[in-house]
């Protein structure tokens, strides 16, 4: 990525409270892009480090320099201890960017009301490959201004589609931010079936991997649907058919996937009432 362009996608300096897996995969990222380590402080309890070049704070500074975007990538529970520390650290220019679940942009217009730019963010772990989803939410407070240059920073992690409605938030958050555990999951069940049947365990998980990885290529490059897709995979009485019977019985596939996200979504919502 030329300079030119890498002082337009990242801000000044970058403060990132907490760097655990999220927020890590996303400075991994930048990092790969192009962000200048310099501009990037970490504040984490353990004050490990995190990249080479990188300052790694175990406490607050006294004030965050002009230009500093925020992202907060702590544990939502931690939002009031965090707000308390940094909101008087922050100036009306200070941007903000959170990836805390459940945690309503109310919630953070309550904890940092001397910020004006403020935006909601759910990404997903294939950030860190720039393959991620990341979900964006902000209101009219937040300038068009800063609104770009959040778009800009996470523009890098892969798809960046930004929402109207917040009351989306949770639901999108159990496709996109969770979708990646439902999907280990799907593979590591492929492969113990495909175990359960006589397969070698170790050939059967390269093989469910690698048919995983094909799959969602070519559907990404296809020009009909994933459903269109599955029924060319499935001759007439042959075999694949046998077993899509079995996935569809009953919407059975459909059936467990909306269980598995209205849960997700059900526990967003109870994090934003506090829960
Ligand atoms: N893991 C995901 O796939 C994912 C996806 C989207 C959003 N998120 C959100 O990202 C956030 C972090 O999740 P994670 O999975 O990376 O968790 P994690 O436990 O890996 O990371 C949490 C980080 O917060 C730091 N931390 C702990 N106490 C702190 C404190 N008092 N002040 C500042 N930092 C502190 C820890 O050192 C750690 O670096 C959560 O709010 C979660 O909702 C996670
Ligand atoms: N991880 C966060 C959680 O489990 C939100 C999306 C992925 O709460």
């Amino acid at each position: 990525m030329a300079e030119a362009n890498e002082s337009r996608i990242f801000p000044d300096h970058l403060f990132m409270v907490g760097c655990g897996n999220m927020a890590g995969q996303m400075l991994s990222r930048w990092l790969a892009c192009g962000l200048d380590p310099a501009r990037v402080t970490v504040l984490r309890p353990s004050g490990r480090p995190v990249a080479d070049g990188v300052t790694v704070v175990t406490d607050y500074p006294d004030a965050l320099p002009p230009g500093t975007t925020v992202l907060l990538g702590m544990k939502p529970y931690q939002i009031d201890d965090v707000a308390a520390a940094l909101g008087p650290r922050c100036s009306p220019d200070t941007r903000l960017a959170s990836i805390l679940a459940g945690t309503t942009l109310a919630t953070l217009r309550a904890h940092f009301p001397h910020v004006r730019a403020i935006v909601r963010a759910m990404p997903n772990l294939p950030v860190g490959l720039g393959e991620g989803v990341t979900a964006l939410f902000t209101d009219e407070r937040t300038d068009v201004e800063a609104k770009a240059a959040v778009d800009a920073l996470i523009q890098p992690l892969g798809l960046a589609e930004w929402i109207d409605d917040e009351a989306l938030f949770n639901r999108i958050t159990a496709l996109s931010g969770c979708g990646p555990a439902f999907l280990f999951r799907f593979v590591d069940a492929l492969a113990r079936a495909g175990e359960a049947i006589g397969i070698p365990a170790e050939q059967a998980a390269r093989m469910a991997l690698a048919t995983v990885q094909g799959s969602a290529n070519m559907a990404a490059e296809a020009a009909v649907s994933p459903a269109a897709l599955a029924d060319q995979v499935a001759s007439p009485g042959g075999m694949t058919r046998e077993g899509l019977n079995v996935l569809d019985a009953d919407q059975r596939l459909l059936a467990l996937l909306t269980d598995t996200l209205a849960a997700a979504r059900n526990r967003g919502e109870a994090m934003a009432r506090g829960a």
